[in-house]
């Protein structure tokens, strides 16, 4: 079945939104969560959203699994519409979401098998499964415990491990590394990115994580505000913004001689401090030499040279003015995050 669903979406995207947008009203104030999404996304794809805290991932994502509906607008995942073939786009997809999925009292080794099993899985194929995943997460040791006993970060990786089981064409990950130490994050990569090249599954995450976006995804898409604010691979994302270049004076004329200079390069967004001139600028790595030798031969020469590559937090400062780093970007989030009114159970 599973690859029949999988040849069923090769041909376009796998996930398709038009317009797409969810409101949540309570106590008579209305937010507007997810506006407006026009968002196509090809089998194989490896896509992060990347926003803030309240941007709107987890609403795209729980969307796109069925778990609540769109206020308006329309999301079709493997083919099927959301809203009406929700039991054909579950049988189509994994999802692993923010809170814990395993049950308390069983044992993490027999909840991976139980969900083996329930996918379809013949018993000895389940095992094998179930051995694979259990040495992947690092989980072996702690397999044959209750899962209550797990430590948080120990929990998330068997949550993961579950979302995997089934091997499904399309992956939804919710905030993955959440609760993770660096090593199990790398590893966490390590399995998503191999499950991406490997099986060809499509695979949508959120992450708060700037490196991880960076690092781990194909396609960078940054959310503020319900919106799409960028969307393009996160070196792309980058160059586009330029490096930038810190030249710093011992006469506050040199720097704003350095800085008429450097207004000529195209593109260039220059600022002069007393004696410290920052440029933004695309390629700014490579323009810097000939810069600091014109300085010098025009007797303004340049004290201390500094180049930063690009972040796609700088990515976001220069889009949105607030940094995603230091939680300057985030919005207030309701700390209630249950669903009223139409509350579904719970996908695939
Ligand atoms: N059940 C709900 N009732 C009311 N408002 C909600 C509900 N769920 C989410 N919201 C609001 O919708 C907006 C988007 O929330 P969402 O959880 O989608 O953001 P997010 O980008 O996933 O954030 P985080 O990274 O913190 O998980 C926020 O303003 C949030 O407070």
């Amino acid at each position: 079945m599973t690859e029949n669903l999988r040849t069923s979406v090769s041909s376009g995207p796998v996930i398709r939104t038009v317009g797409l947008t969810r409101h949540y009203t309570r106590n008579k104030s209305t937010v507007e969560a997810v506006r407006g999404l026009d968002l196509e996304v090809a089998p194989g794809e490896l896509v992060a959203f990347l926003g803030p805290n309240g941007a709107g991932k987890s609403t795209t994502l729980r969307m796109l699994t069925t778990l609540i509906a769109p206020t308006s607008g329309t999301a079709e995942v493997a083919g099927h519409d959301v809203v009406r073939e929700r039991a054909a786009v579950r049988r189509s997809i994994g999802f692993v979401g923010q809170g814990n999925a395993a049950a308390h009292q069983q044992r993490g080794r027999d909840e991976l098998m139980a969900q083996a099993r329930a996918h379809g899985l013949p018993r000895s194929v389940a095992r094998t499964r179930v051995d694979e995943l259990l040495a992947a997460f690092d989980l072996a040791d702690h397999a044959d415990r209750p899962v209550s006993t797990l430590s948080g970060g120990q929990r998330r990786r068997l949550d993961v491990a579950i979302g995997l089981v089934q091997e499904p064409p399309v992956l939804f990950l919710d905030e993955p590394s959440t609760g993770l130490d660096p090593q199990h994050r790398a590893n966490l990569a390590e399995q998503v990115q191999r499950l991406n090249r490997e099986h060809g599954t499509t695979i949508v995450l959120t992450t708060h994580y700037l490196e991880e976006a960076d690092a781990l995804a194909g396609r960078v898409i940054v959310i503020d505000h319900g919106q799409v604010i960028a969307d393009d691979s996160a070196p792309r994302l980058k160059s586009a913004l330029g490096d930038l270049v810190v030249l710093g004076f011992g006469d506050a004329g040199h720097a704003v001689a350095a800085a008429e200079r450097a207004d000529r390069w195209s593109g260039a967004h220059v600022t002069v401090t007393d004696a410290e001139v920052r440029i933004r600028a695309a390629g700014g790595r490579e323009l810097a030499p000939g810069l600091v030798a014109d300085l010098a031969i025009a007797g303004t020469p340049a004290q201390r040279v500094e180049v930063v590559g690009p972040t796609l937090d700088d990515v976001f400062l220069d889009l949105t003015g607030r940094s995603l780093r230091d939680g300057g970007a985030a919005d207030q989030m309701s700390t209630d995050q249950t669903e009223q009114g139409d509350t579904e159970g719970a996908a695939a």
